[in-house]
C-alpha cells in the first residue's frame, strides 16, 4: 500500500487559490521534492500535508489512513514527522537535550510518574537519552553532544534537526527546506543523511531551493506554478520539461524586470 497519498488537494486565501488539485504519492525509500517558482505554493502545500494548515479540498492518506487536517503532534505519533524552514532548535540548550526533545510527543500519560519521580519515569528518561545519543551518532553530531546548540555551524544545526524528526521512528519524514542557508560541503553532508533515511525505508517528501541538489537526490519531482501541479517525474524528464523552463524563466524574467 502507497505510504502517503495527497489527493486532490487545495486551500484558498481570501478567494485566490494557493494551491489546487495537487496529487501525488510517495512510497517507502523514495524521496519525492516538490519544486516551483517563488510562490507556487510549495510551502502551503508542505502545511496542508502536516497538519498545520487545514485543507480546503482533499484528503491525506497514511498508509490508507485519512489524516487529512490532522494535527502536527498526532501524524508524528502516527509516523509522519517534519522539518521546518526556520530552525526550531532550542538554542541555549544542549545538542543532547535538543535530541532528547524530539522523544516526549511519544509520551503519554506520562505527567504523575514525572512529577513524583517514579521509577518508569526515570526509566523513560534513561531510554530517551539513550536514544538520542544514537541519533546523535547517525547525523554525525556524537562529538558534539555537550555542546550548546547555539555554537554549532548552521550545517550541523540542521542535522540537528532531522535527528530530532527520527526520533519519532517516522515511516514519512518532510523536509522543508534541509539545505537552505548551507554552504557546498553541508549541503553534501545533508544529501548524504538524507539518501541513508531513504535507505532504511522511510518516505521522504522534501521542498528546497537548491535546484542541484533537488536533482541529485530524489527520485521524482512534483513541479508547482501558481498552486498548480504542471509535471512531475523523474528529474531528467523534469529538467527539460518546456512547461517547467518556462515557469522558471518567466520568474527569471519577472526579477529582471523588476530589477
Ligand atoms: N497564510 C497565508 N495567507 C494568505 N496568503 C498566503 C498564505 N500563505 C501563502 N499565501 C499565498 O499563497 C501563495 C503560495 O505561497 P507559498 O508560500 O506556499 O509558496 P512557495 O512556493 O512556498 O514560495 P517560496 O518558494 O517563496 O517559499 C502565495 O501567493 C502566497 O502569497
Amino acid at each position: 500500500m502507497t505510504l502517503l497519498s495527497v489527493e486532490g488537494l487545495g486551500i484558498a486565501f481570501g478567494g485566490i487559490k494557493a494551491v489546487h488539485d495537487v496529487s501525488f504519492r510517495v512510497e517507502p525509500g523514495e524521496i519525492v521534492s516538490v519544486i516551483g517558482p517563488n510562490g507556487a505554493g510549495k510551502t502551503t502545500l508542505f502545511n496542508m500535508i502536516s497538519g498545520v494548515y487545514q485543507p480546503g479540498a482533499g484528503r491525506v492518506l497514511l498508509e490508507g489512513e485519512d489524516v487529512t487536517g490532522m494535527a502536527p503532534f498526532r501524524l508524528a505519533q502516527r509516523g509522519m514527522s517534519r522539518t521546518f524552514q526556520n530552525l526550531q532548535i532550542f538554542q541555549n540548550m544542549t545538542v543532547l537535550e535538543n535530541a532528547i526533545a524530539g522523544f516526549h510527543l511519544q509520551e503519554r500519560g506520562t505527567v504523575l510518574a514525572d512529577l513524583f519521580n517514579l521509577p518508569s519515569s526515570r526509566r523513560r528518561a534513561r531510554q530517551a537519552e539513550a536514544g538520542a545519543r544514537e541519533l546523535l551518532a547517525r547525523v554525525g553530531l556524537e562529538r558534539a553532544a555537550d555542546r550548546e546548540a547555539a555554537s554549532l555551524s548552521y550545517g550541523s544545526l540542521k542535522r540537528l534537526e532531522i535527528a530530532r524528526a527520527l526520533a519519532m521512528r517516522p515511516r514519512v519524514l518532510l523536509l522543508d527546506e534541509p539545505a537552505a542557508g548551507c554552504n557546498a560541503v553541508e549541503t553534501e553532508e545533508i544529501d548524504h543523511l538524507i539518501a541513508e533515511v531513504a535507505a532504511s525505508g522511510v518516505a521522504i517528501l522534501l521542498v528546497e531551493h537548491d535546484m542541484k541538489m533537488v536533482m541529485r537526490i530524489s527520485n521524482h519531482i512534483v513541479v508547482l506554478d501558481h498552486g498548480e501541479k504542471i509535471a512531475e517525474g523523474a528529474p531528467a524528464e523534469v529538467s527539460r520539461n518546456p512547461a517547467v523552463i518556462a515557469a522558471y524563466l518567466g520568474t527569471e524574467e519577472a526579477a529582471d524586470a523588476d530589477g
